[in-house]
């Protein structure tokens, strides 16, 4: 078993399997859903846009993948600063059925110096969220500076943020190693070794996987990566994933895939 061969088993499983696109149908979220089920395993969750949350929920139900859990978007993905909107959007997530939320933080009015609202924001959504996961995206593509990711993720996490998520997806930077590097360093100095991170957009290749990977093992510790810990979050990375794992062709074949 070569190393790309045990980390891509460990991402697959790591995954939140996503599909945040404008045309999604409830047809290419039941497809999803097909996805989440290969023969190295589950993926960890679906991440998919409220409105589809249940049929994401039915669909699984039917698989009987009863261990991939179901994760949606809010305040998203602009990150607005309105704590109202977020708050609202979060509990009608919730009430769709979602098991986890990812939430975007205000980072634009972080960015022009409000550390208060982000704080505010995260602490109320967590509130609404219960038992609820609460991933918080920070945005690291836009904050840029280095500083201002490490502060943002202090913040998530000071505020209640079960997860800090690199981005959306939606913007020119998506997760980079180096901004992994700062989040998790955010993390382990926080004391709170339960705060979990997730890397996501952009991520397509079993060697970016296996590149994250190592920085997380590095800066936490390989036993500390599990999936109440650490996801992907990605649309593109499973056919890389089942590539290096051999599967890719077979599963084609069969139509599991
Ligand atoms: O949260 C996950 C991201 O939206 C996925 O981004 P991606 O399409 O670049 O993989």
């Amino acid at each position: 078993m070569t190393d790309l061969t045990a980390t891509s088993r460990q991402a697959l499983q790591l995954m939140d399997l996503t599909s945040l696109n404008e045309n999604d149908t409830p047809q290419i979220i039941i497809d999803l859903c097909h996805k989440a089920k290969t023969a190295a395993g589950n993926t960890a969750a679906v991440c998919v846009y409220p409105r589809f949350v249940p049929v994401a929920k039915k669909t699984l139900k039917a698989l009987g993948l009863n261990d991939v859990t179901v994760a949606t978007v809010t305040n998203f993905p602009a990150g607005g600063n309105d704590i109202d909107i977020a708050v609202t959007e979060t509990r009608a997530a919730i009430a769709y059925g979602a098991d986890e939320v990812d939430v975007v933080f205000p980072y634009k009015a972080f960015m022009d110096g409000d550390e208060t609202v982000g704080h505010e924001l995260v602490a109320q959504c967590k509130k609404v969220c219960g038992d609820v996961m609460l991933k918080v995206i920070i945005e690291t593509g836009e904050l840029k500076d280095p500083a201002l990711i490490r502060r943002a993720s202090e913040i998530s996490i000071e505020a209640g943020a079960d997860f800090i998520k690199t981005s959306t997806g939606k913007v020119a930077v998506n997760a980079t190693p180096e901004s992994a590097r700062i989040m998790l360093e955010a993390i382990r100095d926080s004391g709170k070794q339960n705060v979990g991170f997730k890397p996501a957009g952009g991520i397509r290749t079993a060697e970016d996987a296996a590149e994250h990977l190592a920085i997380a093992a590095d800066i936490m510790g390989a036993q500390w990566i599990n999936r109440d810990h650490y996801r992907f979050g990605a649309s593109s990375l499973l056919g890389s994933l089942l590539t290096a794992l051999g599967l890719q062709e077979a599963q084609e074949d069969t139509g599991a895939y």
